[in-house]
């Protein structure tokens, strides 16, 4: 997928090649240094373009991987003149993330500033300022803490019912799933309902429409890695990577929203804040918020929601089930325990997941082995020193994920999938545990990591939870292949798991009998 995109861009960039090679020449700045303080180390580099072929492999996390064991766990690299740090072991994440956390506090700067996707109104791409600091509050207090999730948790009941269905349909009709096909409506249906209730799903249909427009953002949004590496040196040209897609995209999804927002505004019943949207126009017409936002706000939030929230989440479940699959002493242990707490009359529910510490394990060891996002991508804010080395202000920070999640200094046969190491059975291994929770970065770390860690449990935790309670699954072949894509940012499966489901005899009594 990523040469792909490159591929599109390749001849763009050659045409910038002659007349960037005048400007590096002419306007070049001094190197910022400080003295006493190496710059970390570096490998080769291209003329112009400097490391940027490193990046354009199928697998680049791999690529870092490979880096990093030739020159260290902090690498510098040059994409054009825009420079970048690499970071893949758990101890330099740790320091990152612990000193350095409010220096990293900005994930970069909008691609295209009036684009609902990535523009200057989104949550994900503002800097640690008043408006993300506000937003960041009403997530965290009214949309996506334990408490505020309980408020929507019947609308995702109804639609983790419903995945169940779905799935018993493909049994009476004898078909294979496509775990990530059917993880992705899940995801999409629960985040929209929650998003704009349940009223507009069923009374105007909007959110098959949203469910069609996300679909087709996924692509977009996996070009976004390359358009934000690409977008500083090519601005210089005036040149703006997938323009013409995003603004498209953007207004498609402007107009969708503004009908929706309205629909909400006319029943006036946002101040009961009964779904996302109520929440936020809640917060729009308060006229003494420590922060005043906008409509573009609202539905910006609404599309960094629906994006960082699905495709990571569906992911997670597909990795996470392939796993089980492959190891069936794990199936066995989670079948027996959820027999056990959830007992066979009744379906799986949120409300069980405390009560079944395997299926958490499970869950936690799949997000290690498995980060859906594999890069996390950061600024450096002012110039610092990072393991003994000097990094400039502005440079850009990756943080390979996936490396340290597989570090042999931290972590005991890391490549293996052992759920038991989340499993504390006494104080001693609950320390162990937390300590390592600062090495463990699916949802990132600090105060820009994920705002939505605990719907992501519920997501993943729910569903691993049907398909183990309610099916036996059948593979082609002895083991699930697990060969690894990347697109964009996120970390796929190149082959994308297909079984069969074989449903066992349960006696289920269903909350809503019409879910299909
Ligand atoms: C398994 C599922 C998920 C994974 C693996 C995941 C992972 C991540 C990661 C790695 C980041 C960047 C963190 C950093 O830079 O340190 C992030 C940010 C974010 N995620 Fe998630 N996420 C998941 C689910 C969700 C859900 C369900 C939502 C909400 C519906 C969500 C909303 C967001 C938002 C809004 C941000 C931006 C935070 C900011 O800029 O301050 N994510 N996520």
């Amino acid at each position: 997928m990523a040469i792909v995109d490159f591929q599109n861009c390749f001849i763009l960039i050659m045409l910038c090649f002659v007349s960037f090679l005048c400007y590096s020449l002419l306007f070049k700045k001094p190197k910022e240094s400080r003295a006493g303080f190496d710059p970390p180390p570096s490998p080769p580099s291209l003329p112009i373009i400097g490391h940027l072929h490193l990046l354009l492999s199928s697998l680049p996390h791999k690529s870092f991987r490979k880096l990093s064991s030739k020159y260290g766990p902090i690498l510098s690299l040059r994409i054009f003149n825009v420079p970048v740090v690499v970071i893949s072991s758990a101890s330099l994440a740790h320091e990152i993330f612990t000193t350095h956390d409010l220096n990293i506090s900005s994930h970069g700067h909008p691609a295209i500033d009036e684009s609902l996707f990535f523009g200057s109104f989104s949550f994900l791409l503002a800097p640690y300022g008043d408006y993300w600091k506000f937003t960041k509050k009403l997530l965290v207090t009214k949309l996506l803490g334990p408490q505020s999730l309980d408020r929507l948790r019947s609308a995702r009941s109804d639609e983790l019912e419903r995945f169940q269905a779905n799935l018993l349909d493909k049994v009476i009709k004898n078909e294979t799933v496509e775990i990530a096909k059917e993880a992705i409506k899940l995801t999409n249906n629960s985040i929209c309902r929650m998003i704009m209730g349940s009223s507009c799903v069923e009374e105007n249909g909007e959110a098959e429409r949203v469910r069609e427009l996300v679909n087709d953002s996924f692509s977009l949004f996996k070009k976004y890695f390359m358009a934000q590496l690409l977008r500083k040196p090519l601005q210089k040209f005036g040149i703006s990577l997938f323009r013409k897609e995003l603004m498209s995209h953007s207004s498609k999804f402007g107009e969708l929203l503004e009908r929706i927002i309205a629909q909400h505004e006319e029943k006036l019943d946002y101040r009961d804040g009964a779904d996302m949207i109520d929440v936020f126009l809640a917060a729009y017409r308060d006229e003494n918020a420590e922060y005043r936002i906008t409509r573009h706000h609202i539905k910006s939030l609404f599309v960094d929601l629906i994006l960082g929230g699905t495709d990571t989440s569906a992911q997670a479940m597909e990795w996470t089930m392939a796993e089980i699959v492959n190891n069936s002493n794990v199936f066995d242990r989670l079948r027996g325990e959820i027999d056990s707490v959830v007992g066979k009359s009744r379906l799986i529910q949120e409300t069980d997941l405390p009560n079944l510490p395997y299926l958490q394990a499970v869950v936690k060891e799949g997000l290690r082995l498995h980060p859906p996002s594999p890069l996390l991508l950061r600024k450096f804010i002012q110039g610092c020193n990072v393991g003994g080395f000097y990094i400039p202000k502005n440079t850009t920070l990756l943080v390979t994920g996936y490396d340290v999640m597989r570090d042999h200094d931290s972590w005991e046969d890391p490549d293996e999938f052992k759920p038991e190491r989340f499993l504390a059975s006494s104080t001693r291994e609950e320390e162990e545990i937390k300590e390592k929770t600062l090495k463990y970065l699916p949802f990132g770390s600090g105060r820009r990591s994920c705002p939505g860690v605990n719907l992501a449990y519920i997501f993943v935790g729910t569903a691993i939870g049907v398909m183990v309670q309610c099916f036996d699954w059948r593979i082609n072949g002895d083991k699930v292949n697990m060969e690894e894509s990347v697109a964009g940012l996120t970390l796929n499966m190149a082959h994308p798991l297909r079984c069969t489901p074989v449903a066992r005899n349960l006696n289920l009594n269903f909350k809503s009998a019409d879910v299909i």
